[in-house]
């Protein structure tokens, strides 16, 4: 675990704050990709949506980079946007493409380390080496290094290639979804890091507390919604479908987020079976690589590296969410 400083790389853990509260370091790269290369809400333009163009870095125990690996299957995109997958090992020379534990290799220039992939961007760059990564091959440029605006980018800039069209983040739900996302990224998805990363007992009580109620609450809502925000599927789904599907082989007991399972919540461990059989999902989900990742390559906090052989999980037993209604994800009427 490391970080890039002026383009060299430098073996070093978190740094946490005064207080041991766990600190995410903002995604730098921030363009968008288009459907005809304008520039996007963040960055500049010139990325215009091409087939075969850009290819997406991730890891498969990383929840935010699976985000990115199930709207590029969900929105058809795997023939447009090839993937490298990097080892699920992260050690003193951060993610690496090892593929004897896991990776694809890097299959543009054969690099052994992610961070080369952020030196070929800028070459002095500084800052953490992260993934998803959104290459652009055309201009050998990081287009993008944040998840969730590459899912953003993925529901609609390549819509008139694919002729795909579901929505994610329709129009008139998209009040609803950012409310959702506010709420459950502090509290769930970074939450569980939050806890996991603590160095002091107040700031792992804090982010614990936090991320408990939020799931008390998300219990009660999908008590009444099929979804997050009723009858449609979209981003806020799969955004704490990442989480939970982590959340009982590694979170539970990596990152001391105990009080309960998500097994022990009805609605909530049903509706993650759904999403789980949801067609494509299953394929996008490696628990070789999600436990193997965390127990393996967290020293500061599992020194032996043993990685536990449980618990015993069945995400393909049936599931009660028919009895609410549903009708799956939202079509574009036009693009
Ligand atoms: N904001 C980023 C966060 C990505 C992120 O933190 N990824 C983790 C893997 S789960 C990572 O690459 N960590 C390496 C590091 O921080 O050194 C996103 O959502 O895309």
């Amino acid at each position: 675990m490391g970080l890039l400083v002026e383009g060299r790389w430098q073996d070093q853990w978190y740094e946490s704050s005064k207080d041991g509260a766990f600190q995410r370091e903002q995604a730098q790269r921030r363009n968008w990709l288009t459907a005809d290369g304008k520039p996007g809400p963040t960055g500049v333009g010139g990325f215009a949506a091409e087939a075969g163009r850009y290819h997406l870095y991730v890891s498969l125990a990383c929840p935010w980079a699976h985000r990115t690996l199930i709207l590029r299957k969900l929105k058809g995109l795997e023939s447009l946007i090839d993937v490298s997958v990097v080892s699920w090992l992260m050690l003193e020379n951060g993610w690496t493409f090892d593929k004897h534990l896991g990776s694809t290799g890097d299959k543009l220039d054969h690099f052994n380390f992610m961070h080369q992939r952020y030196t070929a961007d800028t070459a002095n760059y500084t800052g953490r080496v992260t993934v998803p990564v959104l290459w652009d091959k055309q201009t050998n440029r990081i287009v993008n290094n944040e998840s969730a605006e590459i899912i953003r980018m993925f529901n609609s800039a390549f819509d008139e290639l694919t002729g795909n069209d579901l929505d994610f983040y329709p129009a008139p739900l998209r009040t609803e979804i950012d409310a959702l996302n506010e709420r459950i990224y502090p509290a769930v998805n970074n939450g569980v890091y939050r806890a996991g990363f603590a160095t002091s007992q107040q700031a792992y009580e804090e982010a614990f507390d936090e991320l408990f109620g939020e799931l008390d609450r998300l219990e009660q809502l999908l008590g009444a919604n099929r979804y997050l925000t009723g009858e449609y599927l979209t981003e806020a789904d799969i955004r704490l479908f990442t989480t939970m599907i982590r959340f009982d082989a590694v979170y539970f007991g990596h990152f001391k987020c105990n009080l309960r399972r998500i097994a022990d919540y009805p609605n909530l461990s049903n509706w993650l079976r759904e999403i789980y059989q949801w067609p494509g999902i299953a394929e996008t989900v490696s628990f070789e690589h999600i436990k193997n990742h965390y127990y393996g390559s967290h020293k500061t906090i599992n020194p032996t590296g043993i990685v536990p052989k449980g618990p015993a999980q069945d995400f393909t037993a049936a599931h009660d969410r028919a009895r609410l209604s549903g009708k799956g994800v939202w079509r574009k009427a036009e693009f």
